[in-house]
């Protein structure tokens, strides 16, 4: 059975403070990704691949289709599921490498890091160190570790937020570029924490701009222009 499948999917921005102008983005787009694989989806930008990572983590709410994943044993659509169950399976099912850090003051880097471990009940002692490991192996100075990671350079904030992605095991983990401001070794380590992550039979989504890392991680890419909408309209006036 798939992990994750994306059954006919549609989107369209409303900006009701601009004359209500419609801004379709996605229409009708289908895919499945299977556990242990890393399925990558292409598109030029503003096709509507952020769009789609948002729909299935639930951000943004989804006009048309299905998004099916099992959850806690059983098989829920995302595009109908409520905001208390959508905290859950963000909570056990889901992970999501944004490809901004939020920070939150005075929080510390290896806090933030252990916090979804300690969200999910996991000994906050125990939760610091599972964060270790991984903030060494994406060579964040153990000097910046108790620092809040606001004036934090773009690259350590965005491998702050990729140890805070991969830290739990959720079955279904969607990245969006993970590896945008990365120097090339740390863009290795994350192709190599992907790798471990399919050999533990983890499901993934991701967007990857770079070429090379892209062609690394990819078992399959999914092109979303096909299903991307691209004319604005105003919209129309109701009879
Ligand atoms: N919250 C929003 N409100 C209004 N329009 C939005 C919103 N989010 C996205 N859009 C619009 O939807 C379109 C698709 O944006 P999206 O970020 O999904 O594209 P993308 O393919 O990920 O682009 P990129 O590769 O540049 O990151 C864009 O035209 C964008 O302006």
């Amino acid at each position: 059975m798939n992990a994750l499948n994306v059954a006919g999917i549609g989107k369209q921005f409303v900006m009701h403070l601009r004359g209500g102008i419609r801004i379709p983005v996605i229409s009708d787009l289908s895919f499945s990704v299977e556990r242990g694989e890393c399925v990558v989806l292409n598109g030029p930008s503003g096709a509507g691949k952020s769009s789609v990572l948002k729909m299935i983590y639930g951000t943004y709410a989804v006009e048309t289709g299905q998004i099916f994943i099992e959850h806690c044993g059983g098989r829920i659509d995302i595009a109908s599921a409520d905001p208390r169950l959508m905290k859950q399976v963000r909570q056990k099912t889901i992970g999501y490498v944004s490809q901004f850090l939020r920070v939150v003051p005075r929080i510390s880097a290896i806090e933030l890091v252990a916090e979804p471990l300690v969200s999910e009940g996991v000994d906050a002692q125990v939760a610091i160190a599972r964060a270790k490991p991984l903030l060494e192996r994406l060579n964040v100075p153990e000097a910046l570790w108790a620092l809040p990671p606001a004036t934090f350079s773009g690259g350590e904030q965005q491998r702050i937020n990729i140890a805070r992605g991969f830290i739990t095991e959720h079955p279904v983990l969607l990245l969006d570029e993970p590896s945008a401001s990365l120097d090339a070794k740390n863009r290795q380590v994350v192709i190599d924490l992907i790798g471990e992550k399919k050999k533990a039979g983890i499901a993934m989504l991701g967007i990857f701009h770079d070429p090379d890392v892209r062609d690394a991680v990819a078992d399959r890419l999914v092109d979303v222009t096909s299903a991307a909408v691209r004319q604005i309209q105003p919209e129309q006036a109701v009879a």
